[in-house]
């Protein structure tokens, strides 16, 4: 019937719906764990910053090691963000024996083997549900729902802000600077929002979702990002017109041994599950040798949604706790991570061409991409409206990167071609 002392880094966003859950759900903690959960002390920036919940003073503290030495906790949640502060927060906790559960992803993807080697050694749990795509439990779902299969590929929308600024500018023609501060003041963005629409925090996601769901220890730098600050009003309007929506796709995947991860901007289908995704909302699809298709989906960040996986992890560390069985299921990547070349990387492709309005061009295009082994699905050209040039815009059927790499690269090099305007890739 001991209380379990937490100490909490951070009171922000996701640091209040931590303590919003950790009392508005008390009875349902107890009930589960058999013990009161307590917050005891709260690490913040500035101690006389008002917050939007009742907090008695004497737990609010500005110096870290308040919490991180305090006798009396059991377990840290980190809710403050950064990287190498935090991390030296964190290993000093767990040195001292304190289990730790954080939202970070930005810390878990490039640190992560380091600190759950650290957790093993002190015999501690680490437990980051909520650092990939908020309320939906993804990590759990991967590492232990899927641990008796082989998944083959994982793909999904796991960044929030860009998904929600996305979804306004193809359903409202919003303006991105508009829409990315909305974004921010509903507490989706990362503190530098640019991590978000960039495609980084995305990367980061995929990151430690590749490396538990394939068993190789995915790196950032493995990961090939693009982000969504160069998408267009235009070019969400063409995608409509032809029935796709752009949305920021992490995917991952893996054929025979090999892998690729890649974060993009990408065309996807309409009648695909994932064109249908808007808003804050993310979706992970994940591909199974034996289960097959599935698709998990939810709210991916904002306070409390991310909050209820913050504290399922602290109910999870409570319980291992109980039984005494702390730091036991720490995953351990055990393949040898084998990169696939651009050859070995295949995906359909939508391009947009301004190209001269002349007689002979879309055969002299056509002609680059069967020179290069694509083939293509479909073909459209139409006046530009804005100047004498005209459009054509091409869907290839699946072609290898490095084949596409070439045609495009031929293309800069052609006289009848003013711009390569889009390129994406398309799924669905
Ligand atoms: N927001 C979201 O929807 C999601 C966020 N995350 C992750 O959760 C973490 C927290 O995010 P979020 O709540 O949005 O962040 P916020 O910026 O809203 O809150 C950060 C909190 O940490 C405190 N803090 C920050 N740096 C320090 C420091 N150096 N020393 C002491 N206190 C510090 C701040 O103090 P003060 O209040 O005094 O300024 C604040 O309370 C991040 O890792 C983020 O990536 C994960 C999933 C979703
Ligand atoms: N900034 C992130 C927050 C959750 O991880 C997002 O928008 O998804």
């Amino acid at each position: 019937m001991k209380e379990i002392k937490v100490g909490l880094l951070g009171l922000g966003t996701v640091g209040t719906g931590v303590v919003r859950i950790v009392e508005g759900h008390h009875e349902e903690l107890y009930g589960q764990v058999g013990s009161p959960i307590v917050i005891e002390k709260i690490l913040v920036q500035d101690r006389a910053k008002s917050r939007s919940i009742a907090i008695s003073a004497d737990k609010l503290t500005e110096d870290p090691w308040d919490v991180i030495n305090h006798p009396d906790i059991d377990v840290i949640v980190e809710v403050m963000g950064g990287v190498e502060q935090t991390k030296t927060y964190i290993l000093a906790a767990l040195e001292q024996g304190k289990h730790i559960v954080t939202a970070n992803k930005d810390l878990m993807a490039v640190h992560g083997s380091e600190i759950l080697a650290k957790a093993k050694e002190n015999g501690c749990d680490v437990l980051y549900e909520a650092s990939v795509a908020g309320g939906i439990p993804i990590i759990r779902t991967l590492s232990e729902g899927f641990s008796s299969d082989r998944i083959t590929k994982i793909m999904g929308i796991v960044n929030g802000t860009t998904n929600y600024i996305l979804t306004k500018m193809s359903q409202e023609g919003a303006a991105y600077e508009d829409v990315l501060k909305e974004a921010q003041d509903l507490g989706y963005a990362e503190a530098d929002p640019t991590s978000d629409v960039e495609g980084l925090d995305a990367a980061r996601k995929m990151t430690i979702l590749s490396t538990l769901g394939f068993h190789a220890n995915v790196s950032l730098e493995d990961v090939e990002v693009k982000g969504i600050s160069q998408v267009t009003k235009e070019e969400i309007l063409y995608g409509k017109r032809l029935g796709y929506e752009v949305k920021l796709l992490g995917i991952a995947e893996r054929q025979d041994d090999f892998i690729s991860v890649s974060v993009q901007p990408t065309m996807v289908k309409q009648s695909h599950p994932l064109a249908s995704v808007n808003g804050v909302f993310n979706a992970v699809y994940v591909y199974g040798e034996a289960v097959g298709e599935t698709m998990f989906y939810g709210p991916g960040a904002g306070e409390l949604p991310t909050a209820t996986s913050v504290v399922a992890d602290l109910v999870a560390v409570v319980k291992n706790l109980k039984l005494g069985v702390n730091g036991q299921r720490v995953p351990a990547p055990y393949k040898v991570k084998k990169l696939k070349t651009d050859e070995q990387i295949a995906s359909k492709y939508f391009v947009l061409l301004h190209v001269a309005d002349k007689a002979g061009v879309l055969a002299q295009i056509t002609q680059v991409f069967a020179q290069f082994e694509v083939s293509l699905e479909s073909v459209l050209q139409q006046p530009n409206p804005n100047n004498p040039s005209a459009e054509i815009i091409i869907i290839t059927h699946d072609a290898s990167k490095a084949y596409m790499n070439q045609v495009l690269k031929h293309f800069q090099g052609m006289e009848v071609i003013d711009e390569i305007k889009s390129v994406y890739r398309v799924e669905g």
